[in-house]
């Protein structure tokens, strides 16, 4: 993988930097998608060092900061604060204050990426994702790109938990604000990816050995034979319901959601795994994360919530006038995909207890995935295999 630096030209002017404010990206929204306009974004080859405590990092994201904004490059390390942003647990995500000549303090995020997340992450993907996502008004504007992270706009906003997700005015805004995400035109390959994913996972986590022998013990107890054969069979029968690919979220969780309740603006942050993909994986993941950091899935939502929202997916202005018959195409895919979304974190979970340097017990979460996929699978396949049916005689 080429390292992000390469991949854009740089920016130094004052002028240009003022183009990249939120305001001017949410504005060119409005525009047609092929006017809307990418500003360069500037690039430096600095890696920060993860490991320091943070008052440690401040002379490297000094250095930094000033070779990306040539506006800071006379200020002196004062001028500079930077604190943890709690919440990540696959980036180390930092507030870097910066307090300007003219009095004003403007705030950033600074992310470095997590060590061996590339396994996971196609960070060349998000890149690009990224920067149209961005001018079309969505997450965090990207300011810049340095060896091991980037530098975003700080959202002023509270995160949302998971309960949120089924209050009804939040979920009408999420649905409609996937709806508009769902439009974004992203350039290259329309082709899906959560099959290439899931299988490329499928390779690495299949092949795993631990060192740690309690965990080798926990893991030997898969069968990935199982795993496959359950992997052929969903994707055989989500391939005949012909789902529209769109370009989507992949993990819109509540932690992936801010809203700023005086605007009432929600932002939808954080693409590491956004891809061209089918639109019922996109909300059949959604809605898994009802269950929550604690993955009780008796919170998954019922058929009217379920209902709820993708009325105001599919008609954002006009939710009552969907038809039953777009309402149960899309239950029926979110219901099929929403399988796949077990399927696929239960396998990134393995990876992730391989090679994760996060104290976090991965194995136990691919069971908790699993299992629920498990119990699953009977329904939403013969909702899926009935739906089909239906749809031949009629
Ligand atoms: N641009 C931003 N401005 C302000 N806060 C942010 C911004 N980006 C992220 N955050 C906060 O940091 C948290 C973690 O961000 P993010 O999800 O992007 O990181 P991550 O390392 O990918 O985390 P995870 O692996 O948990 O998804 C978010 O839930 C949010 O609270």
């Amino acid at each position: 993988m080429s390292k992000p630096a390469d991949e854009f030209s740089s920016r130094n002017s004052e002028s240009e930097a003022e183009e990249s404010n939120h305001e001017d990206a949410v504005s060119d929204n409005e525009k047609p998608k092929h006017q809307q306009q990418l500003v360069p974004i500037p690039s430096s080859s600095l890696i920060v060092d993860h490991t320091l405590p943070v008052p440690d990092m401040l002379p490297s994201l000094v250095k930094l900061s000033k070779e990306l904004f040539k506006e800071w490059s006379n200020l002196d390390e004062s001028h500079f604060s930077a604190e943890r942003v709690s919440g990540g647990i696959t980036n180390l995500l930092l507030k870097l204050s910066v307090k300007e000549e003219n009095g004003n303090t403007v705030d950033v995020t600074v992310r470095l990426y997590g060590p061996n997340t590339e396994y996971v992450i196609n960070r060349e993907r998000e890149l690009q994702a990224i920067q149209y996502l961005s001018a079309a008004g969505f997450g965090a504007k990207l300011l810049g790109v340095f060896g091991n992270g980037m530098v975003q706009s700080f959202i002023h906003a509270r995160t949302l938990e998971p309960l949120d997700l089924r209050n009804p005015k939040l979920a009408a805004e999420i649905a409609k604000q996937l709806n508009r995400f769902h439009q974004v035109e992203i350039p290259g390959s329309k082709e899906p990816q959560l099959w290439n994913d899931i299988f490329k996972f499928y390779e690495r986590a299949s092949t795993l050995t631990f060192d740690d022998h309690e965990k080798q013990k926990k893991y030997a107890t898969i069968s990935f034979e199982e795993v496959h054969t359950e992997l052929m069979k969903l994707k055989e029968l989500t391939g005949c319901l012909e789902a529209p690919v769109v370009f989507a979220h992949n993990d819109l969780l509540s932690g992936n959601l801010m809203l700023n309740d005086d605007e009432e603006k929600m932002y939808i942050i954080d693409f590491e795994y956004g891809s061209y993909n089918y639109r019922g994986f996109d909300i059949g993941n959604h809605f898994n994360e009802y269950a929550g950091y604690d993955c009780d899935y008796t919170l998954y939502p019922n058929k009217d919530e379920q209902y709820h929202f993708l009325r105001n997916y599919l008609q954002p202005e006009n939710p009552d006038t969907v038809s039953e018959n777009a309402l149960k195409e899309l239950y029926v895919e979110t219901s099929c995909y929403m399988l796949a979304s077990h399927l696929y974190w239960a396998l990134w979970a393995l990876i992730q207890a391989k090679m994760s340097p996060i104290d976090f017990d991965y194995l136990s979460y691919f069971f908790l995935r699993y299992d629920e996929f498990k119990k699953q699978k009977e329904t939403c396949l013969s909702l899926g295999e009935s739906y089909l049916s239906e749809s031949k005689t009629k």
